[in-house]
């Protein structure tokens, strides 16, 4: 445990707090840039991926942000121990302490085979073999080798998991389709909702498909569920319990509960029980998106990520980019009271984006409770929405820019695009609005250009924006699978740093047990077709429900 509790009893946090109460009533961005032609340079970084030799650039010169707040945030980091918490967790210490458990996600991207060990084992020929095993395997199917049980190549990928099990993957391949085999059909099954896996099995034939049922526990009833939907589907043609061994594999760290299920141990693909979920895309969970963009691009993504955390362990904190994009996040949440983050990539690729990075950010910092066990004095995790723009601008910008809340926003370009076309005017259009929008919230409109465009006087304040709104722009040369891994691993690492400073334990989930249970409970019911004891609500429903929903 660091020494200390809140982190509000840490000196920094009082002296942010008298930083506040000047720079809030100061801080008017474009009068800052119209006072010092270096503030870009001053609060710009660029991050060179070793990976694949691109550039990812982060502006957060369009953030309420001096010289002085970003000293007092770094102390914060300092006095937060976050020096230390991030070394422990590349050392494989348990720094998960509430499930006993190191936080290693970062040992799966490990291209470089440095020394990593949990318990004074090392784990980089596992690690190693698993990928070996991901490299050969997704080379047989998408080659052919690999055949269904009547001897028909593979075309449809039907991969089975939810929240973490599902989130990397569907994004990941979604994100890199410009790296994927177009002959192969990917589908992506979640929901317990009898649509998602009926749709995705209108769609597939038995003879050429092969399911992944991706889960860490194995023990998942969504997952777990459908997985026997699509097995009773599968051997309703092929009659045949042998034939399972040629389309079915797991991707789980419980290797009886796969066995169980009937899948042979060789076609399981394992990983470790230090792998959270929301942080295993880099492990055999993610063969989905090796199966799809191959081998070769699938290790660039671990590559782009390593040099990211190499990046993250490496540089001291005032230039560490995840570090000040994590404390950016506090000084925003906690002193100037704003409850959101929003992420809104230009990139049509990376629809699924800011879907990932809820349950990365919302999963890991929806915490109220110390390392040490006591509720926390000040507001944590932010609420972290998004959508691709442009088509997050014509809906809910309007808040952005004349609501009454603060919104944190971040904007992520690709320079290059993968789809240049009609001479690249489509990136250009796309590249205009990504600099506009940060541009027009910082400036806003003033009453008197409203006034000078002839406005009609009762009009002028419903056309007014005040501006003044924060933006950190990052901007990728490419979205590569390089590219892509380092970005995801900058928003863990933005997360670990979060979390660090509220001092709160990031990598447990106990809050989403809770609803798994008493869904089981009622589950019971629906089967007895009888309510239970509820309140009056709740026992009302489930009759009207029974009354209602009979087949
Ligand atoms: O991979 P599993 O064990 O099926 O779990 C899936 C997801 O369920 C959760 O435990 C929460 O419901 C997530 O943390 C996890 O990603």
């Amino acid at each position: 445990m660091p020494g200390f509790s809140q982190a509000n009893e840490l000196k920094s946090w009082t002296e942010l707090a008298t930083h506040h109460k000047t720079l809030s009533k100061d801080i008017v961005l474009k009068e800052y840039f119209a006072k010092d032609p270096q503030r870009f340079e001053k609060f710009s970084r660029v991050f060179k991926n070793e990976a694949d030799g691109g550039e990812i650039l982060f502006d957060f010169s369009k953030n309420f942000l001096t010289e002085e707040t970003l000293d007092l945030l770094v102390k914060l980091a300092e006095e937060s121990g976050l020096e230390k918490l991030r070394n422990d967790m590349f050392a494989g210490e348990k720094i998960n302490f509430t499930e006993g458990r190191a936080v290693y996600h970062v040992a799966l991207r490990n291209t470089s085979n440095t020394k990593m060990e949990v318990d004074g084992k090392s784990v980089v020929d596992d690690v190693n073999a698993v990928l070996e095993h991901m490299k050969e395997f997704s080379e047989q199917v998408r080659s052919g080798e690999w055949k269904g049980y009547t001897g028909k190549k593979i075309n449809t990928i039907v991969n089975i998991g939810i929240g973490g099990s599902d989130l990397g993957p569907v994004m990941v391949s979604e994100a890199l389709k410009p790296y994927g085999d177009r002959n192969l059909k990917l589908h992506f099954v979640s929901n317990i909702d009898g649509t998602h896996i009926a749709e995705a099995l209108k769609d597939s034939d038995p003879e050429t498909t092969l399911f992944l049922v991706a889960s860490k526990t194995f023990t998942t009833a969504e997952t777990v569920t459908n997985a026997n939907t699509a097995k009773t589907w599968f051997l309703k043609t092929a009659k045949d319990d042998s034939a399972i061994a040629k389309h079915f594999v797991a991707l789980s760290t419980n290797e009886s509960e796969v066995t169980k299920f009937g899948i042979d141990k060789k076609n399981m693909f394992p990983f470790s029980d230090w792998v959270g979920g929301r942080y295993s895309v880099w492990s055999a969970i993610g063969l989905s998106v090796c199966l799809y963009i191959g081998y070769e691009n699938f290790y660039q993504f671990l590559a782009g990520a390593h040099a990211m955390d190499q990046h993250f362990l490496k540089t001291p904190l005032k230039e560490n980019i995840p570090v000040i994009g994590g404390l950016l996040s506090v000084w925003y949440s906690d002193f100037f009271g704003a409850q959101t983050h929003l992420v809104a990539p230009f990139d049509q690729y990376m629809h699924r984006f800011p879907a990932y990075l809820q349950q990365l950010s919302m999963e890991s910092n929806g915490k109220a409770i110390t390392r040490d066990g006591k509720y926390v004095n000040y507001t944590t995790g932010p609420i972290l929405f998004g959508e691709p723009a442009t088509n997050a601008q014509h809906s809910f910008f309007q808040l952005l820019h004349q609501g009454t809340k603060l919104i944190p926003t971040d904007f992520i370009l690709a320079a290059k695009s993968h789809n240049p076309v009609e001479g690249n005017k489509h990136q250009r259009m796309l590249a205009s609005n990504f600099f506009a929008q940060s541009e027009a919230l910082m400036l806003g409109k003033p009453d008197s250009e409203v006034k000078a465009e002839g406005a009609p006087e009762e009009l002028i304040p419903h056309k007014t924006f005040l501006g003044n709104r924060p933006t950190t722009s990052i901007l990728v040369d490419k979205m590569t699978p390089a590219a892509l891994g380092a970005l995801i691993a900058y928003y863990e690492h933005l997360t670990f740093t979060e979390g660090c400073v509220w001092n709160i334990n990031s990598f447990d989930q106990w809050g989403v047990e809770l609803g798994k249970k008493l869904a089981v409970k009622i589950l019971g019911e629906l089967d007895d077709g009888k309510a239970g004891e509820h309140d009056g609500s709740t026992s009302s429903l489930i009759e009207a429900f029974l009354a209602r929903g009979k087949l």
